[in-house]
């Protein structure tokens, strides 16, 4: 069974958050099952796509109302990944060196998903099934369906699998040309609330729909930023599979990005040395319980909330800090200014650094992740792989993969997204840490969760099979 999966993001060559994590693994794990599935992103203008021997394997044009672009299809010859991966290379409008927030969004996304097809189309060996990521493919389903000049493409089922329903990729009517002709009595599967909205399109064409985790997807029926109807409607054909991580490259033992590599049995000496190197970079106090924070600073991830956290937390507690991340302005304003007075306990770096988010989740103490909304949520796993314990709010996928400690679990769970909650989980925390034998034995049974795709690629490979009877 031959699987495309479409996406703007695969680690390593393009990662702005999970979805590059999700796309950069799971395909390897699905082609240890027996499936033949490749990637295709687009050509970004950075070095480790630079750094690829690629082959161009079909070349085209799109047309974008009045506008045509020339664009090619490239193969990397780089086999380590454990999957294919194929790059569309548009040079006026893809390779850029970010992968979002560009002023012309809609034109890049959608000649995107335009190229795709037209190589398709050209394909004698088609593949089994499409699969697309979020609003920014969120349009291929609608067009094998009905757009004319893809009518060969019609036979193949079509899975949109939904990250983060916040984006959802909308546009006005006027750029209705930018989609090739199509028979118009279908023109209603683009709208949403007299916008073209490419996510609610997918869920309504995709063959199958998926969220990141079961309780996303129940929550996605109460609040959905406006598609909440819409997945109630569509429910019958809307599952949740709880994403995995790849335990090759996020693995204490081998990890070459850490400072010292360490597995369960070391857990203590390999943690403290990479706890020792964040102490010294950022003017911490080793002696004291360390609380992280890694990810986009967004009002979804509870970013806002931080600054009162961290003021809170630190005139009561003796503990340190240490945000990783970027984003809302206002909130990387904040972030700095406390820096001043909380110094030697507290610190922010500002930025995306890949490297040092593995060092934060082998050094640091406790993983806070007080989310507003979290469809999956990979940080979590990641610490846990880790050996860090996570502090979350039980929502989305966090309640479906972390257990209180007092139910038994490996984790410290609040159950509403305020400061209030997120403080007193932070004091629960510094009680555990204070009996370090308990921590100790916490973290060895996180350490011994399986959290990775092995189980997930089991369930895509069932719903990929399933989709034949379907279409
Ligand atoms: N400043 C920084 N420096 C270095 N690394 C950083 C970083 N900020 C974030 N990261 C890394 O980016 C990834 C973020 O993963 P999340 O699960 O939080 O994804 P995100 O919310 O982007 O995606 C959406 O998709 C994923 C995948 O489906 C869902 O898990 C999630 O809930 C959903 O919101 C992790 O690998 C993290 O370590």
């Amino acid at each position: 069974m031959k699987i495309l999966h479409t996406s703007l993001e695969c680690y390593p060559f393009a990662k702005v958050g999970g979805l590059g994590d999700v796309v950069g693994s799971l395909p390897k794990y699905l082609n240890n099952i027996e499936c033949t599935t490749e990637v295709i992103i687009p050509l970004y203008d950075n070095d480790k796509i630079k750094a690829q021997k690629l082959e161009t394997i079909y070349t085209g044009d799109v047309t974008l109302g009045e506008t045509s672009f020339d664009f090619s299809i490239k193969k990397s010859k780089f086999t380590a990944l454990g999957f294919h991966i194929y790059f569309v290379d548009i040079p006026l409008l893809l390779f850029r060196p970010g992968v979002y927030a560009y002023p012309d969004d809609t034109e890049r996304f959608v000649s995107f998903q335009l190229a795709i097809l037209d190589w398709l189309v050209s394909l004698e060996a088609k593949p089994d099934v499409v699969h697309c990521h979020d609003h920014h493919t969120g349009l291929i389903p609608f067009m094998v369906l009905h757009v004319e000049k893809y009518k060969s493409l019609y036979h193949i089922p079509t899975v949109l699998t939904i990250h983060n329903a916040q984006y959802q990729g909308g546009f006005s009517y006027d750029k209705l040309n930018y989609i090739p002709p199509f028979n118009f009595d279908h023109a209603g599967l683009l709208d949403w609330d007299h916008h073209i909205n490419p996510l609610a399109t997918a869920i309504k064409c995709a063959t199958m729909v998926n969220t990141v985790s079961p309780s996303y997807m129940e929550e996605l029926q109460e609040q959905a930023n406006g598609l909440e109807g819409l997945l109630s409607h569509e429910k019958a054909k809307c599952i949740g599979i709880l994403n995995g991580i790849d335990d090759s490259t996020w693995d204490p033992e081998t990890d070459p990005m850490i400072i010292k590599n360490y597995s369960i049995s070391t857990l203590t000496s390999g943690r403290k040395a990479n706890k020792k190197w964040l102490c010294e970079e950022f003017d911490l106090d080793i002696n004291k319980p360390l609380f992280g924070f890694i990810g986009r600073l967004v009002y979804e991830k509870g970013a806002d909330l931080l600054p009162d956290i961290i003021s809170e937390a630190l005139s009561n507690s003796d503990i340190n800090i240490l945000i990783l991340g970027s984003g809302n302005a206002d909130v990387e304003i904040d972030l700095i200014a406390l820096k001043q007075k909380f110094s030697g306990r507290y610190n922010t770096f500002i930025g995306y650094d890949e490297r040092l988010s593995h060092i934060v989740y082998a050094g640091a103490d406790f993983l806070l992740m007080p989310s507003r909304v979290e469809p999956c949520g990979l940080n979590q796993m990641f610490s846990l792989r880790y050996g860090l314990i996570p502090i979350v709010r039980s929502i989305g996928g966090l309640k479906d993969t972390v257990v209180d400690i007092g139910d038994n679990g490996f984790g410290i769970c609040h159950r509403n997204a305020s400061v209030e909650d997120v403080c007193y989980s932070i004091n629960r925390g510094i009680e555990l840490y204070s009996d370090q034998k308990k921590y100790r034995e916490i973290q060895k049974k996180s350490m011994k969760i399986d959290n990775s795709w092995n189980n997930a690629a089991k369930q895509y490979k069932e719903l990929y099979k399933s989709l034949k009877h379907l279409k």
